[in-house]
């Protein structure tokens, strides 16, 4: 039996990442917004877009907390950001679908999310990874090296020193693997089924800029940063 314990750096680090994304949260919370009332279609593209926004600027903050991050290549932390951003909003948009909230309330932002204006043929696919997500229960130590691991992906676009992410990526792999082992022992697959996650996430975001524009609105008008990090428009 594989006797597996954190060392005192990797503890250091953890607290780092952790402290970091709950400090890099967005202001406002958007499940509270929607339970609050019901929005036309034109009014919830226009809250996703100001949502994405303040999600990228968050994102941007938190990759400046991990560790390494700032030594790579600057062009590099740039195509770091750009092609992990989409995928960072929807795991974020699922955390924040699986928070615990009094019964009824689940069913119903989930009702909201349904009939935001998204088109229908992308509900499924997005509910389906939302509530693979809900499914894993996970920890914030675990959403937060998810979001990292994420965000360190290698083989994004434009990415010239692939080898200097993949270090950074495996300490993060590593220090993931260990607090699975030690958060469920019972469960030797739990770290796979995380990582399992993170192609789900990818294909979900392949369909984004789809989705964008098959939104149910007269006006797809996105915000000067959405335009650069989406490319859209
Ligand atoms: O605001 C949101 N997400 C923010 C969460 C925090 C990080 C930044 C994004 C949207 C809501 C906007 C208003 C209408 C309802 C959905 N959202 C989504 C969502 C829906 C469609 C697309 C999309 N992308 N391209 N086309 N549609 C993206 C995200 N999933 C959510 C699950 C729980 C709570 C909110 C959720």
């Amino acid at each position: 039996k594989e006797k597996v314990e954190i060392t005192k750096e990797q503890r250091t680090l953890m607290k780092v990442i952790v402290d970091a994304y709950s400090t890099h949260q967005i202001p406002q919370d958007v499940a509270k917004k929607l339970l609050q009332e019901q929005y036309s279609a034109d009014e919830n593209f226009l809250l996703l877009t100001e949502m994405a926004t303040s999600q990228v600027q968050v994102l941007v903050e938190f990759t400046k907390n991990i560790p390494g991050f700032l030594s790579l290549d600057r062009e590099d932390q740039i195509a770091l950001l750009k092609g992990s951003a989409v995928e960072a909003m929807f795991l974020r948009s699922a955390q924040v679908f699986s928070r615990k909230m009094p019964s009824g309330q689940t069913e119903v932002l989930e009702e909201r999310i349904r009939k935001s204006g998204i088109s229908e043929e992308f509900i499924i696919p997005m509910f389906n990874f939302y509530k693979s997500i809900v499914s894993l229960h996970m920890v914030q130590e675990e959403q937060a090296l998810l979001t990292t691991i994420t965000i360190l992906t290698p083989d994004r676009p434009y990415v010239k020193d692939q080898q200097a992410v993949e270090r950074i990526q495996e300490t993060m792999l590593e220090l993931l693997r260990k607090l699975c082992v030690l958060q469920r022992p019972q469960e030797p697959q739990y770290f796979a089924r995380l990582l399992g996650r993170l192609t789900e996430l990818r294909t979900l975001s392949h369909y984004h800029a789809e989705m964008l524009t098959s939104w149910r609105t007269n006006d797809h008008k996105f915000t000067p940063l959405l335009c650069e990090i989406w490319d859209v428009q």
